[in-house]
């Protein structure tokens, strides 16, 4: 339905230039939710405004709906925008306009007529949760609402795409789930296609299929969002997650952390374990097994889509031996083993 290829965008010129987007590859199928996630500045809100041109790209192809749109003339271009709805962080709604009066804003452009208008705002509306609105202007209407108002009018010339750009990133978390609920409604009742970007992990679990993490104008990872979440690739993916699952190590622990081994060092690790792995009493047959120790200092499961994410955060107890044989027994059951640092042990 999305189709980038090496799609590059340069701002500016020269000494200058900010080469925002570098040849991003990126194919979404009809009906998926896509997330891309990065970090301030990466090159998100450049590549989702290169799929409806509101940003032309230096280089590439962007294919929607099978029609390269970079290649189209403006009356086309025109036309093709209207089957990509877009939604924004701050609503953008005319202030001066009713509910009503601002998801019939397009029909009316597209030169509908009025009774042509009603007929299809009114259920646009019902949809959202916001049929006893209508007459109500936007400084009456919570955040939520007016993202509610938002994606109406998005939804008025019956897109087949639908790109959200940091969408609930201004909505306190209740709100934000209540308005990923009806994205996530909409893209099952309409079977829209729904390009989003965030900066969120949250709203990437609540919907998405995908995933793609952008960092310095790149593409770095390109995932199903349960690989993504139990296997990052990249540091910046584990950096995401670790961040979002807030499974750091205390900060006394921290302190006292060294990068090397040393004589009387033990180390400390991250585990992740995922599918069979979560529901096996592992640690114990390690303990038995390697003969070693282990102290937990952070524990959590997740549960992301249909699948079990188990994280924790332990110092191995043990001699050389014994914890480079318990490393090995865990790496050899699928878990993933991150040694975070070495910790003096207590003679
Ligand atoms: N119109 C512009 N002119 C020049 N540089 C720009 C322009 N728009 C964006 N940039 C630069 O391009 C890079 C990518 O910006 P972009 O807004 O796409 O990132 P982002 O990931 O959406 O960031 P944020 O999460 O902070 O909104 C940044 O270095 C930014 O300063």
């Amino acid at each position: 339905m999305i189709e980038l290829s090496n799609v590059s965008k340069t701002y500016g010129s020269g000494a200058k230039a900010v080469h925002a987007l570098k040849n991003v590859h990126l194919a979404i199928p009809k009906g998926a939710i896509h997330g891309v996630i990065g970090l301030s500045g990466a090159g998100k809100s450049t590549l989702i405004r290169c799929v409806n041109l509101l940003e032309r790209p230096t280089e590439g192809s962007v294919v929607v709906d099978g029609r390269d749109i970079t290649r189209l003339g403006a009356a086309e271009l025109n036309r093709a925008r209207h089957r990509i709805g877009m939604i924004f962080q701050h609503f953008n709604l005319l202030t001066t306009r009713t509910v009503f009066d601002n998801v019939a804003l397009p029909l009316e452009l597209a030169g509908e007529r009025k009774a042509a208008i009603k007929r299809r705002v009114a259920p646009l509306l019902d949809m959202v949760g916001l049929a006893d609105k209508a007459g109500m202007y936007p400084a009456q209407l919570s955040g939520g609402q007016k993202q509610r108002v938002a994606i109406a009018r998005a939804l008025a010339s019956d897109p087949q795409v639908l790109l959200c750009d940091e969408a609930t990133s201004a909505l306190d978390p209740q709100t934000t789930s209540a308005i990923l609920e009806l994205l996530r409604d909409i893209n099952v009742k309409l079977g829209i296609t729904i390009l989003l970007i965030t900066h969120e992990m949250e709203v990437v679990k609540s919907i998405c299929h995908r995933v793609s993490l952008i960092s310095n104008g790149e593409l770095v990872e390109d995932a199903d969002v349960g690989d993504f979440f139990t296997a990052p690739r990249t540091d910046l993916g584990r950096d995401f997650l670790n961040d979002f699952l807030e499974l750091t190590p205390p900060k006394e622990l921290t302190a006292r952390l060294l990068e090397a081994p040393g004589e009387h060092t033990h180390p400390v690790v991250r585990l992740t374990f995922s599918g069979d792995a979560v529901s096996t009493p592992l640690i114990s047959r390690l303990a038995r097994e390697c003969d070693v120790d282990v102290s937990i200092l952070q524990a959590k499961v997740e549960s992301i889509q249909e699948r079990t994410l188990g994280l924790m955060i332990a110092e191995l107890l043990g001699d050389t031996d014994q914890t480079r044989k318990a490393m090995e027994y865990l790496k050899a059951h699928q878990l993933q083993v991150e040694v975070l640092g070495h910790v003096q042990r207590d003679v």
